[in-house]
């Protein structure tokens, strides 16, 4: 590949930008200083030969896989302390390194101490004593011991209250005894459960006294500190008292249980990891969507005239309208995972000091947020593979891997669905509240204005979108309500009613949520506008309204539905549409060099900054080794035999 050229195509699309794409950088990073030193972190890991790629790992197999994560995470753990050493780095490194983005880069095929980090210390944080606080986290954040968080098992992940693993205290000897007595007690899914971790975070039915108490999290050492040899079984593992985590609800010596101030306390760590799943969903997005724009920018196919040479495929307006939402939703994540990340570490402190308040409205937020912002993720994710047409489906162009990564975020830390179901549990009660003419939270005071009028006439603006998309939602919270309440009047018990309205419920919180999300978006804008250039505040406010405009076209018929938009206003809105993304043309390569990430961590031909798609494309399959020899041997031992017997 030539050296240090850089695509003409990439060069004209900077040269058109409006903005300065630093100046995103920086407010993305939080200031200047910030970005310089997330580089900095970025040179100081990516720049280590032992965790660049010197050939990718698709060709490894699956235990070689394992062994190069394990490998590069203890790199990685060294490589922090070493910052910290030099007091360049505090503990939320580790999260940062491990976590974000340039932690999924290096570790591209799975952290093997993601769970360690994610929820065995902060379950320890959330849910121990101080004197169990003061025992392990200092052990674990040196890694001396290496933790995992085991709820799942074979039979139940969902449904927690029917884990059947027990933890029964013996006041004897002052120990719990954990059984897991059937098949579908094996605790199941565990990250790290298998080879890496020697200690749990195991969630147990608590038995004291003859009576089950629920589920409590306790730590059980599940292999050998020096021999790494599994500790025997589940089967009467005993465990010392104070191995129960006991912030909450606590057994005492002789047996007698304390009850938590809530039950739903233990759930702590699981609100915790919901809350980053947004962040983590958006900066996966962007990932992608920076390679898509930047393919799409490079790439030339077919024609718009005949008598014009091949465009650019992000001329294609279809392209746009695939990508452009993309970006518009990467932010849009972004600003409501940093209100729900502030919502969360007040309600966190609140509850230090026996508040317990705001609880229910954080659970049924994070819920709905996590599930959103998956989904919604891993749609993106996919709409940007297809855009990069066939050289998307190749594995190099880390589209599928990622993708594949987010899909899972749908399944794991509460199944979406049932999350929806949770948020929509916290609505139904908020729009009884609101017809008894009760106080609502701030995150549904919305149920009482939209309640008294049914529609506003059209304008352009996005507060008439966020009014139109909250009366939706009311629509649906109402309607909802009312399907379950007939049937509970026709003589249906309220659980049978609940499962049979169950799928307006989901519908309900999902347009509750979409209509949070647009609001905390625009909200954000508009305080960021004034306190950046003209020409930058101009390309946020065109992706704040791409996102709300295109948020609601794909809502048409919720909208006819809930409203008294005339067919007029649609196609207002569809031109609205249009202009938004003929705006953001110009900087649509311009917004992704905003995001500054760096080529190792995109680790894709297609969307490298400087543009070398097919060189790079090249590059990548002559690493395969099938590529390595003419012929390979299985033309000889299966193919030509095959061949003869025809002939
Ligand atoms: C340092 C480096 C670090 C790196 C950093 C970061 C980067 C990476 C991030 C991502 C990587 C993460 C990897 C994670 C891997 C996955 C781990 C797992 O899946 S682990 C496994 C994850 N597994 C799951 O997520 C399991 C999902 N299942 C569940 O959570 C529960 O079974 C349930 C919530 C669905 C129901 O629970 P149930 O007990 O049957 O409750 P009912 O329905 O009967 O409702 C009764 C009442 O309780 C209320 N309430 C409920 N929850 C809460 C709460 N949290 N709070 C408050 N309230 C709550 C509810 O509203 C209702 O109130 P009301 O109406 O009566 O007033
Ligand atoms: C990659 C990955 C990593 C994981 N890591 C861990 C880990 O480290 N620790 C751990 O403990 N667990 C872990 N898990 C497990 C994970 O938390 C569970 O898989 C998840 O909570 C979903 O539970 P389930 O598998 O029982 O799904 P199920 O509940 O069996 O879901 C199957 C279907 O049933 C539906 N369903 C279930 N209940 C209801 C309901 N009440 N109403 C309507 N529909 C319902 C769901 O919507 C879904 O369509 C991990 C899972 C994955 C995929």
């Amino acid at each position: 590949m030539p050296a240090n050229t850089m695509n003409e195509d990439l060069k004209r699309e900077r040269q058109r930008c409006s903005f300065d794409p630093k100046e995103l950088t920086y407010l993305l990073d939080g200031g200047e200083e910030k970005t310089e030193e997330r580089r900095q972190r970025e040179k100081f890991f990516l720049d280590d030969p032992e965790l660049s790629e010197t050939a990718p790992s698709d060709y490894l197999s699956h235990k070689e896989k394992y062994e190069h994560a394990v490998k590069k995470a203890c790199i990685v753990f060294k490589k922090v302390q070493q910052l910290q050493a030099q007091g360049k780095a505090g503990m939320q490194n580790f999260r940062e390194v491990l976590g974000g983005q340039l932690g999924s880069a290096i570790l591209r095929d799975g952290n093997p101490l993601g769970l360690h980090y994610v929820m065995f210390i902060p379950t320890i944080m959330g849910q121990g004593t101080i004197e169990q606080q003061a025992e392990w986290i200092s052990k674990a954040w040196n890694l001396e011991i290496i933790g995992t968080y085991a709820q799942t098992e074979l039979g139940h992940g969902t449904f927690i209250r029917g884990l059947e693993t027990t933890a029964t205290y013996d006041p004897a000897t002052e120990e719990f005894v954990l059984n897991s007595p059937t098949l579908t007690s094996y605790k199941w899914w565990p990250g790290g459960l298998g080879h890496t971790a020697n200690y749990a975070v195991v969630v147990a039915q608590l038995y004291s006294q003859g009576i089950c108490h629920g589920i409590h999290p306790f730590i059980v050492q599940l292999r050998d500190e020096e021999t790494h040899l599994p500790m025997p079984g589940f089967e009467n593992v005993r465990i010392p008292w104070n191995y129960m985590l006991m912030k909450n609800g606590k057994v005492l010596k002789d047996g007698s249980y304390v009850k938590s101030p809530s039950s739903k306390l233990t759930y702590g760590t699981m609100i915790f990891v919901r809350v980053v799943i947004v962040q983590d969903a958006a900066n996966y997005l962007r990932k992608a969507v920076t390679i898509a724009t930047r393919y799409s920018a490079v790439r030339h196919q077919s024609h718009i005239k005949e008598s014009a040479p091949e465009p650019q495929i992000l001329d294609f307006v279809t392209q746009q309208h695939k990508l452009f939402p993309q970006l518009a939703t990467y932010f849009a994540l972004h600003y409501s995972g940093a209100w729900l990340w502030d919502m969360y570490n007040n309600v966190t402190s609140e509850l230090e000091s026996g508040e317990l308040d705001r609880l229910p409205e954080l659970h049924a937020l994070a819920c709905c947020l996590k599930a959103v912002s998956a989904a919604d993720a891993a749609q993106g994710i996919e709409t940007c593979r297809l855009a990069c047409g066939g050289h998307g489906y190749m594995s190099c162009s880390s589209l599928p891997i990622t993708y594949g990564l987010v899909t899972a975020m749908v399944t794991y830390e509460g199944e979406n669905t049932v999350l929806l179901l949770q948020t929509a549990r916290y609505l139904m009660k908020a729009w009884q509240n609101c017809l008894d003419g009760q106080p609502l939270t701030p995150s549904v005071q919305y149920l009482n204005s939209v309640r008294r009028s049914f529609g506003g006439v059209y304008h352009k603006s996005v507060p008439w979108i966020i009014a139109s998309m909250q009366r939706i939602a009311a629509g649906k919270i109402e309607t909802a309500h009312r399907h379950m309440n007939d049937k509970i009047k026709r003589g249906v018990n309220s659980e049978d009613a609940w499962n049979e309205t169950s799928i307006e419920l989901v519908a309900a919180s999902e347009a509750h949520c979409k209509a949070f999300i647009v609001e905390t978006y625009y909200n954000s804008v508009q305080q960021i506008v004034p306190s950046v250039s003209q020409q930058l505040g101009k390309a946020l406010t065109e992706l704040c309204e791409l996102y709300a405009v295109n948020t609601l076209l794909k809502n048409i018929g919720d909208l006819l539905r809930y409203s008294n938009v005339t067919t007029g206003d649609l196609e207002n809105l569809q031109r609205w549409l249009e202009e938004l993304l003929a705006a953001i043309r110009p900087n649509a390569v311009g917004i992704v060099d905003g995001f500054d990430i760096n080529d190792a961590i995109i680790a894709s031909p297609l969307g490298a900054y400087d543009g070398n798609v097919y060189e790079r494309l090249f590059a990548e399959v002559s690493k395969s080794p099938l590529n390595a020899k003419p012929v390979n041997e299985s033309f000889h031992k299966y193919l030509k035999p095959l061949l003869k017997s025809k002939m």
